[in-house]
């Protein structure tokens, strides 16, 4: 079988071209290729066997006939040359039929002689030989391809059945080819052993890297966006972003707006990358700059993003806070997921009568019950996320969990211990800056400032001899060590800065920038 692909779509966008057999000889698959960058198409990873269905690189061989058109002339799976049985049968039937037409001609001169029979003879022997393949090609080769894109609907891709196209552009290279092909597979095959990648040209036949893969696994290569977790403060979306990525990134104490900062914490799968933010809980804006501060920020995390997450939790009701966040959202005319979070502490079990009047107002694309607690409902929120992502590059490096600075993590969990042992408003007046971080073979050895904004303060995190800020210290070196891995040394010094919290040039100094209006 041929497939006709066209590098122009590549370019610009996914194609799906069905195939009506698959290595395995299973025919449910779909052949994905995908342009990475001008010279190189996106490689899957080497996954072969994967449960019910399984997810390989192949080599694609093939031959650009014409500047937006390529034909596959076959593949390389796992150091196994392949060539298609019917690009075969195609070449072997040219090849018959060419031999024929040349002892045919042969005979001719030798019989009679005749210039114009020679002539005659030859041409009519290339007549025989564009029809049989004409009959071959169209019989087998436009019925068994039809462009697909993911949604299984038919992709514009009309090349593939143009069999003009196919018998102008294809009989005369075909011997060319025939060769060639042969001579690829060595090549690839050597290439890919010397150095794991594919030779992009070899004698005028191009190679390219795509994922095979079947489609009920995978529907594409790779789907990536950003998702911002939005939501009155304490509901748990630090918690859920947390339970999402398998690990603490993002601080949690039972005070509300413990999360003062845009978090960015990047979920890594096989085959996508959800940006996750979290964001400091949404409310009424007071007069106070860090309550604006907040609010600000929660709404940056709404620009750019694929789906948003409205988080609320089992006990809520619409408010005037809702009645102000909720066409904030749906103005966004992006995936709402409602969010009912806190499952475990639904013992009444009324969490779908809580989320009605919010499905009423919101109109959410779907709606999830869950416990970050718990884990319970996380794993098909998830699955529906990375379903609702647009195919796209991977934004960070595979190994990438936050693009936080190690400065701000390091401040955020001494900042978490203030806002678990303080009382009252006293962690809002705290302000906690990395002042120096050096990293060596031997760890970590970070010098965290937290200040205050008033002398009086000042003793009531230190504690009575020193005591509160030791366990501060101890705690948070210790929160630090597990979720780095290595050796932490902290110093924690604590420093009044008067009124800081009213001070705009001190805000921003401790990476807390709030605009002037
Ligand atoms: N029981 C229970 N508690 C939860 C759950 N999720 C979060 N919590 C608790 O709720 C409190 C607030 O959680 P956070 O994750 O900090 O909430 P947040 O929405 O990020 O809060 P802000 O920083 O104020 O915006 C903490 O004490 C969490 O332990 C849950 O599913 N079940």
């Amino acid at each position: 079988m041929f497939l006709v692909l066209e590098p122009h779509d590549l370019v610009h966008r996914d194609i799906c071209l069905r195939v009506a057999e698959f290595l395995d000889g299973s025919d449910d698959g779909v052949l994905c290729v995908r342009r990475q960058r001008a010279e190189c198409i996106r490689v899957g990873e080497l996954d072969a066997g994967d449960g019910n269905g399984y997810r390989t690189d192949i080599v694609v061989v093939h031959q650009f006939i014409g500047q937006n058109t390529s034909l596959v002339l076959g593949w390389h799976e796992q150091g196994l040359a392949k060539i298609d049985d019917l690009g075969l049968l195609a070449l072997v039937v040219t090849l018959i039929v060419l031999v024929l037409a040349m002892c045919g001609v042969t005979f001719i001169v030798a019989a009679a002689g005749v210039a114009l029979g020679v002539l005659e003879a030859f041409l009519a022997a290339i007549a025989t030989t564009a029809g049989a393949l004409f009959a071959v090609l169209s019989h087998l080769v436009s019925p068994r391809m039809e462009p697909r894109d993911t949604n299984g609907d038919a992709v514009d891709v009309t090349l593939h059945d143009d069999v003009r196209l196919v018998l102008v552009k294809v009989v005369v290279p075909f011997l060319e080819d025939f060769f060639a092909l042969l001579n690829a597979f060595d090549i690839v095959d050597s290439h890919l052993d010397q150095h794991e990648k594919p030779p992009m040209k070899s004698y005028g036949v191009h190679c390219t890297r795509v994922c095979l893969r079947r489609k009920s696994l995978y529907t594409f290569i790779m789907k990536s966006g950003f998702v911002s977790i939005f939501g009155k403060p304490s509901v748990g979306k630090s918690s859920l972003m947390n339970t999402i990525l398998g690990t603490k990134l993002s601080i949690v104490s039972p005070k509300q707006q413990t999360t003062w900062y845009n978090i960015l914490g990047i979920l890594n799968k096989k085959d996508a990358q959800v940006c996750f933010v979290d964001t400091p809980g949404y409310h009424k804006v007071s007069k106070s700059k860090l309550n604006k501060y907040l609010v600000e920020t929660a709404l940056q995390s709404l620009e750019d993003i694929e789906v948003v997450y409205f988080v609320i939790d089992q006990s809520a009701y619409p408010d005037a806070e809702y009645e102000e966040m909720i066409p904030i959202v749906t103005k966004l005319g992006k995936p709402i997921f409602l969010v009912v979070n806190k499952l475990d502490l639904d013992t009444a079990k009324r969490h779908d009568m809580v989320a009605a009047p919010f499905v009423e107002k919101l109109h959410p694309t779907a709606v999830f019950h869950v416990s970050a607690a718990t884990g319970a409902g996380v794993s098909p929120l998830v699955k529906a996320t990375i379903d609702a992502m647009p195919v796209g590059e991977p934004y960070f490096d595979d190994k990438t969990l936050t693009s936080h600075p190690i400065e701000l993590i390091v401040a955020d969990t001494v900042r978490e211990q203030l806002f678990s042992r303080l009382q009252d408003e006293l962690p809002y007046s705290t302000a906690v800056v990395t002042d120096d971080i050096t990293e060596s073979a031997k760890g970590i050895r970070a010098m965290v400032s937290v200040y205050v904004a008033k002398d009086s303060q000042k003793g009531m995190i230190i504690g009575k001899g020193g005591e509160l800020i030791a366990t501060i210290k101890d705690v948070a070196r210790k929160n630090l060590v597990h979720f780095l891995g290595e050796r932490v040394e902290l110093d924690v010094r604590v420093k009044v800065e008067k009124n800081w919290n009213r001070k705009l040039v001190t805000m921003k100094h401790f990476g807390l920038a709030v605009s002037k209006k």
